[in-house]
């Protein structure tokens, strides 16, 4: 086996276009496809948006590969585990919690531990968002997965990801996030033995940084935060399983090499990892919650101004100064859709039962906000400047109600009694 390094280089900045090679001298100069590719390589075109997307929409790269992606043999359908492409039938009003999702006792791999818990995505149409777990304990080995029907957005809350992809090496731990773009070849391995987390797979346009208004031109996700991995490449000829989602569905095949085989590549269509500790998060010093919104790190937009597909919003270490103020989330109905999720720490508006690793789920107009404890302790707080600290939770938010799967409904970790956190929030009323 031949391989670069390159593990842990990475290119800062958010959709730039990049230009990188493990081997110098490989990149053409001057043009995508010369006659004959510099080494003896192979040029590809990975296409992330349509050929004729507006410029600043427009992502795509080319990558310069021992072997063509189109050399395989017909790919077969393969048992799809617990990925579901179907969600429960009937969407449910109840607001929902489930504890943290038991680690696997049988060997299992990233793939082999995804579950879908829940989502309203149509891969078909190309809408909305699909929401699983991984939890694993061993390395995906001689395997790679790649999914045609969305980019992963990955939140590790337990363990280390060490993702090879076919455009370089990413190291990823919780209190980071990676995105892996649709179609992005890739082998997860566990440095710490298992791992848990949370994936968005966004059916919709693609992730981007929001739009900062009158915050101005720094704030939230800064571009320069974001890393996106140096080109990398294995040589390696043994059988490697590929498998794909497609459709909803698991698909595989097996080639004669190892497809993470890019030797050199550029453009804007790659995967990128962030810390979530580089946030820079923004509230208020005077006085009111705002709204969420505020802790949007990715957006990917609908077509409906301002209502996204699917925000990822964060809730990260922050001082809180407001005055004559109740000072957690509010109660409020919303008519966007709430999946929540815990990387680690407590969550300031849930005092018991949102534990690390566990999930929730606020769906359309469903009544929700702080909990009985949460709610009593904050309108007898004394309201001196106080950090939240050691704590990270986050949101998936979408415009399109989110059904779980009948397999996250079923699962023993879905709380049976959700709605007791609330009772006891009782007439007050003094006339
Ligand atoms: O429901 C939640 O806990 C998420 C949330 C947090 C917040 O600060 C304001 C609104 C909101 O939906
Ligand atoms: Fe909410």
């Amino acid at each position: 086996m031949t391989s670069s390094d390159g593990a842990g280089a990475y290119l800062s900045g958010f959709g730039n276009s990049f230009a990188t090679e493990a081997v110098a001298g490989t990149l053409p100069a001057a043009q995508n496809s010369p006659q004959k590719v510099p080494l003896g390589l192979y040029a590809e075109q990975l296409s992330g948006t349509a050929f004729t997307a507006p410029r600043d929409e427009n992502r795509r790269s080319w990558l310069y590969r021992i072997r063509p992606t189109a050399s395989h043999k017909p790919y077969r359908r393969r048992d799809n585990g617990l990925i579901a492409s179907g969600f429960a039938a009937e969407a449910s009003p109840n607001r929902l919690r489930w504890d943290p999702l038991a680690l696997p006792q049988d060997p299992t791999d990233f793939v082999d531990g995804l579950a879908t818990v829940a989502g309203n995505g149509d891969a078909a149409t190309g809408s909305g968002v699909s929401i699983h777990v991984y939890r694993a304990n061993r390395s995906m080995a001689d395997r790679v997965f790649y999914d045609a029907d969305g980019e992963l957005l990955l939140v590790p809350q337990q363990g280390r990801l060490a993702l090879a992809t076919e455009l370089g090496r990413l190291d990823v731990a919780p209190g980071e996030i990676a995105v892996i773009p649709r179609g992005v070849r890739f082998r997860a391995e566990l440095p710490d033995g298992t791992a848990r987390g949370y994936v968005c797979e966004n059916h919709g346009a693609l992730f981007r940084l929001p739009e900062l208004g009158p915050i101005g031109a720094n704030g939230l996700a800064n571009a320069r935060d974001f890393l996106t991995p140096a080109a990398w490449f294995e040589g390696v000829d043994r059988p490697v399983e590929v498998v794909q989602k497609f459709q909803g569905n698991l698909w595989a095949t097996t080639l004669d090499h190892s497809p993470l085989d890019v030797v050199a590549w550029h453009g804007n269509y790659a995967p990128y990892k962030y810390d979530l500790a580089h946030f820079n998060t923004i509230n208020t010093v005077s006085f009111d919650h705002p709204d969420p919104s505020i802790f949007t790190v990715l957006t990917s937009p609908s077509e409906q101004p301002g209502t996204a597909n699917a925000d990822f919003v964060i809730f990260p270490p922050r001082w809180m100064v407001a005055e004559h103020t109740f000072r957690p989330p509010w109660f409020h109905r919303n008519v966007m859709n709430e999946f929540m999720g815990l990387v680690h720490g407590a969550y300031d508006a849930k005092a018991g039962g949102f534990a690390p690793g566990g999930m929730s789920l606020h769906n359309c107009m469903s009544g929700h906000g702080p909990d009985l404890a949460s709610y009593a302790k904050a309108v007898e707080a004394a309201l001196q400047p106080h950090k939240i600290d050691n704590t990270l939770a986050f949101m998936f938010e979408t415009r399109w109600v989110i059904r779980p799967t009948d397999w996250a409904l079923a699962a023993p970790e879905l709380q049976p009694d959700y709605d007791a956190c609330w009772d006891g929030l009782g007439n007050n009323f003094r006339k």
